[in-house]
């Protein structure tokens, strides 16, 4: 392990020099002196790392060293602590975590996809070397909401925690809302903006968000992490008309990540972690978190409800989220990563989602014929749903019309049973869409 001396500068080696790297870069050299005074030693880059030597970064890299090979680094005794800041679930990345971790190396990462894959085996390691694992900029960006429910929240029982995981999908929904501008031309603008994965296909299907929850969840509940059980639905299939309708009956749509713990101990019992387009209530704090902003609402059962909120991605913002995990290093402050040994969490088990209660919003494209409202009608009917209202748009279009209901509150089985009961039916022109109303 390497012995922190306070005063003597905290020794970093920086992996990875895109967005979030050149941000680190840009707010070290900005705000040097004011973070060595907070964290009681001078925080120096001293070895940098990337595939592309050549590229232009913007930033003056001639004051590191650079080294080609990262793989060294974890062995480096004039290296305190490895940044991270490449991607990707498993190849290099993780390699060099689990290096680092090995060789008793703190370190720090944004890289949500290796830690919603592997973050208990990392944080297994992490454990038994006694060092850091630090993850602040990996969910919800610059919000300070790993220290907020790892530190601030621990003393509460959580029964609920979600919210806006995703800054493209919030740029895409909210610009394609107030503009009316195409779900294409904005993620182009969210990928030059820096805030998209390399993959955007990760931010739009909401596995990013997923990835987000299922840490934030781990922490919230003192549970497993366990990606594969977050349901996931990203924002390919919300269309124009669905935020126009949402709008038109008082509501807004956000992607949500949501975990939550279902309250009893049988068959339904255990917890619940899905990431969907929402409709939020227009006098939600959410339905007004706009852009590559960020917020996470937990619910404690002393605390009551907490609301972050703060830009969940693009450089400064990440940035400041990996720096703050550095001069925790240099305080030596460092702790389980997940809150808790892991041996202390317990084990996950999914609940039901079936048989959670709650609003929904359907939207349908059909046939313009006579008959086809009621045959949706009856297969609410038949599946026990109970509609509070509907609207039909579009007639004379030979593109069909659209049908939007919204549920009275009832267990989301019976909305899928409905879709069920539908499926095959020649009236639908295609699959229909299904967004949960938040409460
Ligand atoms: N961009 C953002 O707003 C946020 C990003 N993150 C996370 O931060 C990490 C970095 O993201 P960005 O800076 O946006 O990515 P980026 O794509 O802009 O930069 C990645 C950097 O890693 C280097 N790299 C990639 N593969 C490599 C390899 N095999 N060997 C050596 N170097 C390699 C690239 O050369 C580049 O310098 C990712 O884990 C991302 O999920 C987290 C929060 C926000
Ligand atoms: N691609 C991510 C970046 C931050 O985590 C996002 O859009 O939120
Ligand atoms: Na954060």
């Amino acid at each position: 392990m390497t012995n922190l001396h306070r005063h003597a500068p905290l020794r970093v080696a920086l992996v990875g020099l895109g967005t979030v790297g050149g941000g680190v870069i840009r707010l070290l050299e900005t705000n040097g002196d004011l973070i060595a005074r907070r964290a009681g030693c001078p925080i120096q880059i001293v070895a940098i790392s990337a595939r592309d030597r050549s590229k232009d970064r913007g930033v003056d890299l001639s004051p590191y060293e650079w080294v080609d090979d990262m793989t060294t680094l974890a062995a480096r005794d004039d290296v305190d602590v490895v940044v991270e800041l490449i991607g990707g679930a498993d190849g290099p990345a993780l390699t060099l975590a689990r290096q680092c971790l090995n060789a008793g190396k703190p370190f720090v990462t944004a890289n949500k996809a290796m830690l919603a894959h592997h973050g208990l085996d990392l944080a297994r390691l992490a454990e038994t070397g006694g060092i850091a694992l630090k993850y602040e900029a990996a969910v919800a960006g610059g919000i300070p909401v790993i220290k907020g429910m790892r530190e601030g929240a621990a003393a509460n029982e959580i029964s609920r925690v979600y919210g806006i995981l995703n800054g493209t999908c919030n740029y895409i929904l909210t610009t394609m809302e107030k503009e009316g501008r195409s779900f294409d031309d904005v993620l182009k603008e969210a990928q030059d903006l820096g805030f998209a994965e390399a993959d955007p296909g990760i931010d739009i299907d909401g596995v990013d968000a997923a990835h987000k929850l299922s840490i934030l969840a781990s922490l919230a509940f003192g549970t497993e992490l366990d990606f594969d059980a977050v349901a996931t639905t990203g924002i390919r299939h919300v269309i124009a008309a669905d935020i126009a309708e949402a709008a038109a009956l008082g509501y807004r749509i956000r992607l949500v990540g949501m975990a939550q713990n279902a309250p009893d101990d049988g068959p339904d019992g255990g917890l619940f972690q899905r990431v969907h387009p929402m409709l939020v209530p227009l006098d939600h704090p959410l339905a007004h978190v706009d852009g590559s902003l960020n917020a996470v609402v937990a619910e404690g059962n002393f605390v009551g409800r907490l609301f972050f909120q703060g830009r969940g991605a693009g450089d400064g913002p990440t940035a400041s989220a990996v720096v703050a995990d550095l001069i925790d290093v240099a305080r030596d402050e460092y702790g389980d990563a997940f809150a808790m040994p892991v041996a202390a969490l317990a084990p996950h088990k999914t609940a039901n989602a079936g048989a959670r209660v709650g609003r929904a919003y359907l939207r349908f494209r059909v046939k313009d014929r006579p008959g086809v409202l009621a045959e949706i009608a009856a297969a609410t009917r038949d599946a026990g749903v109970s509609i509070e209202s509907m609207i039909q748009r579009g007639a004379n279009q030979e593109d069909g019309v659209l049908v939007a209901i919204v549920t009275h509150a009832g267990a989301e089985q019976c909305v899928r049973d409905t879709l069920e009961r539908l499926s095959g039916s020649d009236s639908l022109l295609e699959e229909p869409m299904v967004m949960h109303i938040l409460d």
